[in-house]
């Protein structure tokens, strides 16, 4: 795991104790969803913090900007303190069991990279701290030149991410070296990748490698994303010398990436945040 980390900030897991059973009920809820009207799904702002349904890319000026896709980004503490249709049990005992798995990895790739056992992520990162997004990527009629994305490549602004993909459509592919690679649908797998705030951690040891998703001409494609998270105020640093990142807080992060995306249409990430930061 470690490893994968390092080269390809990408992994999968088997027997990683999320049963076929919660998996299935979770996606149906999901798939139920995204069937209600457009305005019933824009309601669901309202229950819970602005910007819980998104639509392609609001910031988008010409098409190949725009992500072929829908999303509900629903922050947990949402789930765990309210009782509309997205936290229905389906959709939290998912977010639970997922929660467990991400604590684990997320230890073990600490333990691995320290060399010594560590409470960073037990004291930083609960349940409420983190974000689910359940993602729907319509058959897109566009021709391949037009050169629309599912989704427009990018990093996660997390410590790790559990992927849920669809287990027959795939789409997901990860850029490395310049090429790009298909993740395909693996039933029995989670996906697991690292986000910004783990290679800012591990100082560049564990990548936060970009991904993307390619549109597909006739089939809709599901996916569950699970992103492992800090409460806000938690500091980011590597404790490790020289340091390529300077400290900062995910607060602080989560506001130069909205900042990035409100005024120049994309994100910068981690390149802000370099001791030696060649944007002003
Ligand atoms: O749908 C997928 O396979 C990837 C989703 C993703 O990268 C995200 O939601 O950040
Ligand atoms: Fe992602």
């Amino acid at each position: 795991m470690a490893r994968a980390s390092e080269e390809w900030g990408f992994f999968q897991v088997v027997n990683h104790g999320v049963s076929p059973e919660i998996l299935d009920r979770m996606r149906r809820e999901q798939v139920k969803a995204f069937k209600q009207p457009f305005d019933r799904k824009k309601e669901e702002d309202d229950k819970f913090s602005a910007g819980t349904y998104r639509w392609g890319t609001p910031t988008a000026t010409c098409l190949n900007q725009l992500a072929w896709s829908e999303a509900f980004h629903i922050p947990m503490t949402d789930v765990v303190s309210s009782s509309s249709f997205s936290c229905s049990s389906a959709i939290e005992q998912f977010a639970t069991t997922v929660a467990d798995l991400a604590q684990k990895l997320a230890g073990i790739l600490a333990e691995k990279y320290l060399g010594r056992k560590s409470t960073f992520f037990q004291d930083n990162c609960a349940p409420s701290t983190c974000y689910l997004r359940m993602n729907r990527y319509p058959p897109c009629p566009m021709p391949p030149a037009a050169a629309v994305f599912g989704l427009m490549p990018h990093t996660d602004s997390d410590f790790l991410t559990i992927l849920y993909q669809d287990d027959q459509v795939g789409g997901l592919q990860l850029v490395k070296d310049g090429k790009c690679f298909a993740v395909k649908p693996n039933p029995q797998a989670l996906i697991v990748n690292i986000g910004d705030l783990f290679q800012a951690w591990s100082n560049g040891v564990y990548k936060s490698v970009e991904h993307r998703v390619v549109t597909n001409p006739h089939v809709e494609r599901f996916s569950t994303a699970y992103f492992f998270c800090p409460s806000y105020d938690t500091e980011i640093e590597s404790r490790c010398e020289p340091s390529i990142y300077r400290k900062f807080s995910f607060k602080e992060y989560r506001q130069q990436v909205q900042e990035d995306v409100g005024k120049l249409g994309r994100k910068v990430g981690l390149s802000r945040f370099t001791v030696n930061a060649i944007y002003s």
